[in-house]
């Protein structure tokens, strides 16, 4: 969408210039933009002016200027003190006071760097809050104060509190509200989805409270955030809720405006939203604070996101499966996603979707190893010496292989299997088409997700829906080899592949090729997607350490 405002007076005509493009001069300001979304004017307009002068509103191919008031002169050359990027931690990188200890010195080493800290919950403490949750159904209200779990939640959070110098205070509130929540779970002998969230959510609210007040303490100024208090707003689509537009401008207003005031490092919890609806706590899906982070990043317009984990930024492979997988140094926003929706826990799903929007670098870091220079992930790169840059291995798929009753060259087929799915609000996820016959692919996490399908028939109900046009057959426990690599080097990808595929003794049930056209007419990356019986699992796996000396490093 191309669009040109006015401001100050400037005419901007309808040049298609980047976002970035905004010139300033003694007259005022002369804006042109090529946008993605309203939140990109927002961005821009709101780190420029102190003041609101501007509200805009960008929908289709339609900007209006809602508002403009008298303007602020901006401090156009800048006061040095902007914030300059996001730096998000995650579980394993605060599990401590000692870890906690250690990520305030890599933020402080950083003195050029003005982040906005994000942070996930301490360890494993979602996972215990979780646990605790299903405990405190069948346990009876009076025995919630023994959980093991909830002693092990509080034991954490005050032995950190008391390592870290810093008040209990902190923390006691919450707690009690833990604890008296697990209470009325077990009273009510039901977790619902929403409890769920508040239930997980005092993990955030909990580490990001203590390590502002340590920061505090060490006298670095900083200020906690819980994300559903600032703007986060998501659909109530509880424990996988997505992040909704209105966000961006709404967390920029809160982020930049405290900051500008107070300049108090912002310390944001991660993975936690707030329903537009019901107004309640929600969550991003596990391993969300990457959305968080990169969300923040967009919507404040920063340098870069950083995301630092305990491996040297995403791997050629799953080191769990292959201990020797190698950093990969470069990855595009598209590679990036590819391998998060297909199953590289390293970064959620959805997270490249804001950096891309925002056109923002994100850098994959290892906070115990501070110093390896991990993965820049970008828009595009250079892909002249790349072959196979990453394998991934997903367990647990369910495929459907959908046959036509009716002969060759009947037209329609495909429209009305994928008319089903919509009408169901399921999405597919990979899919290989013959004339007649279709197969394709449904992620479980996705399928129990929905309404439609929270009945226990659900697979059932979707089986019957399509058999009506065909036969079908249900394949569950299936798992998909996702190879990302240079589509130039396709041919040579796949001979390799095979000669694995066959010493390792598997059968490929289906194949699929996506490709992805970054740039116009020019192809850059290739995913194919390899799906094999659950019951060659092991062979799977040795498949994917084994096909480790294709990857680009080797
Ligand atoms: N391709 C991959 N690259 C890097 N890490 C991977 C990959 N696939 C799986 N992992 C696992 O993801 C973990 C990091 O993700 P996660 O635990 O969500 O980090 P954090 O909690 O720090 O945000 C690593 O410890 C590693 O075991
Ligand atoms: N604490 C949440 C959110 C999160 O992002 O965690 P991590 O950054 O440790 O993956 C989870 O465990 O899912």
């Amino acid at each position: 969408m191309t669009a040109s405002l006015q401001l100050y007076g400037v005419q901007a005509p309808g040049l298609a210039l980047s976002s970035k493009r905004l010139e300033f001069g003694t007259k005022g300001i002369n804006f042109s933009a090529t946008l993605t979304s309203s939140c990109a004017i927002f961005r821009t307009v709101e780190r420029s002016c102190r003041n609101t002068a501007l509200r805009v509103s960008c929908e289709a191919a339609r900007v209006d200027l809602l508002e403009r008031k008298e303007t602020e002169t901006c401090n156009l050359s800048g006061t040095g003190k902007e914030l300059t990027c996001v730096m998000k931690f995650g579980g394993s990188s605060v599990a401590s006071a000692e870890r906690m200890k250690e990520i305030a010195n890599l933020i402080l080493s950083f003195p050029d760097e003005r982040p906005v800290v994000v942070l996930s919950a301490m360890g494993k403490t979602t996972n215990k809050l979780l646990t605790a949750g299903e405990k405190a159904v069948t346990c009876g209200v009076t025995n919630v104060e023994s959980l093991e779990e909830l002693s092990f939640i509080k034991e954490l959070h005050l032995r950190t509190a008391h390592e870290l110098g810093v008040e209990t205070t902190v923390i006691a509130k919450h707690l009690e509200g833990l604890h008296q929540l697990l209470k009325g779970i077990s009273m009510m002998k039901e977790l619902t989805s929403r409890t769920r969230d508040y239930l997980v959510s005092f993990g955030e609210c909990m580490s990001t409270r203590l390590f502002s007040a340590y920061l505090n303490k060490i006298g670095h100024k900083a200020r906690q955030y819980d994300a559903f208090e600032i703007g986060f707003i998501t659909t109530d689509d509880f424990t996988n809720a997505d992040i909704l537009e209105a966000t961006y401008p709404a967390v920029s207003k809160t982020l930049l405006g405290d900051w500008s005031k107070e300049n108090a490092v912002p310390v944001v919890t991660g993975f936690l939203g707030k329903g537009w609806r019901s107004c309640a706590i929600t969550t991003l899906g596990r391993g969300g604070s990457d959305l968080t982070a990169t969300t923040i990043g967009k919507a404040l317009g920063l340098r870069e996101i950083q995301v630092w984990k305990d491996v040297d930024g995403v791997l050629t492979c799953d080191p769990n499966i292959y201990p020797g997988a190698q950093s990969v140094p470069y990855l595009t926003f598209d590679e990036a996603a590819e391998l998060a929706y297909f199953g590289a826990q390293v970064l959620h799903p959805l997270s490249m979707r804001p950096a891309r929007d925002g056109d923002i670098p994100v850098r994959v870091k290892n906070s115990y190893n501070p110093n390896a220079p991990g993965t820049v992930i970008t828009r595009s790169r250079d892909m002249s010496k790349a072959v196979l840059t990453s394998i991934v291995l997903k367990r647990n798929v369910t495929m459907l292989d959908i046959a036509s009753t009716r002969m060759l060259g009947q037209y329609g087929f495909l429209a009305k299997v994928f008319t089903t799915f919509e009408d169901l609000g399921i999405s597919v996820d990979v899919v290989a088409t013959s004339e007649v016959s279709i197969s394709l692919t449904l992620d479980p996490a996705k399928l129990w997700g929905r309404e439609i399908v929270q009945r226990a028939n659900e697979l059932d109900h979707v089986v019957e829906e399509l058999e009506k046009i065909a036969v079908v057959k249900l394949l569950q426990r299936r798992s998909i080899i996702s190879l990302i690599g240079n589509v130039q080097k396709s041919s040579l990808i796949l001979e390799k592949v095979f000669q694995v595929l066959r010493s390792n003794g598997v059968n490929v049930q289906m194949i699929s090729q996506g490709a992805s056209k970054v740039e116009i007419c020019c192809y850059l990356y290739i995913c194919l997607y390899i799906m094999i019986n659950y019951g060659f699992l092991m062979n799977g796996e040795a498949c994917v350490s084994s096909g480790k000396h294709l990857t680009d490093s080797e």
